[in-house]
């Protein structure tokens, strides 16, 4: 029986689900993973939430911990520069690697708008610990971007000015609609001055329990060896280890001034950053006689201009404006930038992987943030960067290598089957924004679909506080308890194809069951959102 080596580029959560998944398949194969970090993410404490949604907590483990665990994984930590694919070889810092099979599981980095020492991206353990260490005398910050990133920072940090410019009209534009997002924005107000005043009431304060916080920080580890490349990303509620209050404030016990999420954070909406400006830049000093100086009355070591003409001295801004997937190790050398490449790219610059996530050269697969998929049949599957996703891929990814390996083999009929491309159907992502829990089901958003139609039908919606039927046959219900829970879902033809739930509802085993069942709905109408009515009753 033929021993075969597979290599692992990456140990993110991809890298590792498709190592150990491998490892299960095929116990006999040799698995080496090379990764720049020589922290590895395991996830633990699976709990299933439905079919399809889950939650866990990722934890960082030891490469050593890894190779104890499954004794054909072995870890080189290294840097990989390029891959000749005609040689099956993978050319590192640390010597050359000779494979049967190859996964690239390089993830992503930051995608940064602009080059700047003042300028920072979030994405593993080493950036975090700058951003901590870069707040503990920030003043003011600028935070550019209106992701998962920005969202989850605005809501932690605390004791300085935030001037966040963001292209949209409305927060979190890469998650959430306007409904749902206006939703968001008045419900933490409303949660902030609930708790501002219990505080009051019961004689504690928001500093006692970030320092009860911050006395569970553990210490950070150095995620990457290698400054020019990233760790792994940072897992679910990575913020939750960590307090973002700057010392300035932090460290005044009696102070007087209290965190005020509208005080503290000035939302410059349909903005993009024009300039950066050191403060020893001959271009600021026109600039500062032009603009409105009302911003600027401290002396700052940058200034940033937006696109509204408005300047901002800072201490710092921080690009959280999406990724770039890490595709050079497999496109340098190979690809020369015209029609004819080898290696087929998105438009994003992704590797584009078929049904079976096999890439387009024979023998090397991808998954996680360094893959685009766009082979999904599902009409209520997408890719985006997540967790959950890229451990889904790293699993099927396993499971298509090793049925690869044994094709045309007796071994073929005794291999497992862990996963099946059945996990493509459904577009499911369970988080948390504002500390509210958030699930996301099938084209929760309309992804897709006629969005003016939509809009514009969200608007009658606001208008006329019904709902009506546009020319896609396409309704959108929602019903909302501010500070508590928003529900909305998409229906096309009368079956559900979408739903977004914010806080604790307990609708997300119905909603992913009538997406997946495809029930004609027609006939509920509005009535599928009573809370009075158990929905379940209707379809047990
Ligand atoms: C701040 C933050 C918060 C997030 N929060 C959430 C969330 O709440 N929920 C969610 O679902 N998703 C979240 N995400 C997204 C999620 O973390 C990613 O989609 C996921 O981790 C991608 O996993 P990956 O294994 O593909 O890539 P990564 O985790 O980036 O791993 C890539 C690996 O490749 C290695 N590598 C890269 N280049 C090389 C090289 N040349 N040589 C050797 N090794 C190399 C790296 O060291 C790393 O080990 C968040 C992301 C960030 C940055
Ligand atoms: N809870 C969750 O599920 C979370 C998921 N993530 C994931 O981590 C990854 C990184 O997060 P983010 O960086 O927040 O990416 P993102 O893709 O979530 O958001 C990027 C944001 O940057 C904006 N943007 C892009 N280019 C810009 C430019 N030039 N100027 C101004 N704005 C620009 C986009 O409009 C968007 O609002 C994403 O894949 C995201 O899905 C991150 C945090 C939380």
């Amino acid at each position: 029986m033929a021993i075969n080596q597979l290599i692992v580029i990456g140990g993110g959560i991809a890298g590792l689900t498709c190592a150990e998944s491998y490892s299960n398949l095929k116990p006999n194969d040799k698995i080496t993973i090379l990764s720049c970090s020589p922290i590895l993410k395991t996830v633990c404490n699976i709990q299933k939430i439905s079919k399809v949604l889950e939650s866990f907590d990722v934890f960082e483990s030891q490469f050593t911990d890894i190779e104890f665990k499954n004794p054909n994984i072995s870890v080189v930590i290294c840097d990989v520069e390029s891959i000749d694919i005609n040689q099956r070889i993978i050319k590192t810092d640390k010597g050359e690697f000779k494979y049967d099979y190859l996964s690239i599981c390089s993830g992503a980095k930051p995608n940064l708008i602009k080059e700047s020492p003042y300028l920072i991206g979030i994405r593993d353990t080493e950036t975090i610990v700058d951003l901590k260490n870069r707040l503990s005398d920030a003043k003011r910050i600028v935070l550019i971007g209106n992701g998962g990133i920005a969202l989850e920072l605005i809501h932690e940090i605390k004791g300085c000015q935030i001037i966040w410019s963001i292209k949209d009209k409305h927060i979190g534009n890469a998650f959430f609609d306007k409904d749902a997002a206006d939703f968001l924005f008045r419900s933490k107000q409303v949660k902030d001055k609930g708790k501002k005043e219990q505080n009051e009431k019961e004689g504690t304060n928001e500093e006692d329990e970030l320092i009860a916080k911050n006395n569970n920080t553990s210490t950070p580890s150095n995620s990457s060896l290698y400054k020019s490349e990233n760790g792994s990303a940072l897992g679910p509620q990575w913020y939750s280890k960590y307090n973002f209050t700057t010392s300035d404030e932090y460290n005044k016990s009696n102070q007087e001034k209290k965190y005020n999420f509208n005080e503290n954070v000035n939302i410059q909406y349909s903005t993009f950053l024009d300039e950066i400006y050191s403060k020893d830049d001959e271009k600021l000093k026109e600039e500062l006689i032009n603009n409105n100086n009302d911003n600027n009355e401290d002396d700052w070591p940058v200034y940033v201009k937006l696109s509204n003409g408005k300047l901002y001295g800072c201490n710092f801004i921080i690009s959280a404006t999406g990724v770039i997937p890490n595709s050079t190790i497999l496109t340098k050398g190979n690809n020369s930038n015209n029609s004819n490449d080898i290696i087929k790219l998105s438009n994003d610059g992704a590797i584009i992987v078929n049904e079976q996530m096999k890439t387009s050269v024979d023998r090397i697969y991808a998954s996680g943030d360094v893959c685009s998929i766009d082979w999904s049949e599902s009409e209520v599957w997408f890719q985006m960067r997540l967790w959950s996703q890229a451990r889904t891929q790293g699993r099927y990814t396993a499971q298509c290598i090793a049925n690869e390996s044994v094709k045309n083999t007796p071994q073929h009929d005794n291999l497992d089957q862990i996963s099946t491309s059945f996990e493509f159907e459904l577009f499911a992502h369970a988080t948390k924004f504002f500390g509210f829990k958030v699930i996301m089901l099938g084209l929760y958003n309309g992804q897709g679909l006629n969005l003016n139609n939509i809009n514009q039908q969200q608007q009658q919606h606001e208008e006329n506080k019904e709902n009506k039927e546009n020319e896609d046959d396409i309704k959108i219900y929602t019903r909302e308890i501010v500070g508590e829970q928003y529900v909305k879902v998409i229906l096309k033809n009368g079956r559900l194809i979408g739903s977004l739930l914010i806080g604790d509802t307990d609708l997300e085993e119905t909603f992913e069951n009538l997406i997946l069942n495809q029930i004609d709905l027609s006939r509920y109408g509005a009535e599928i959102l009573n809370p009075e009515i158990d929905i379940e009753d209707y379809f047990d």
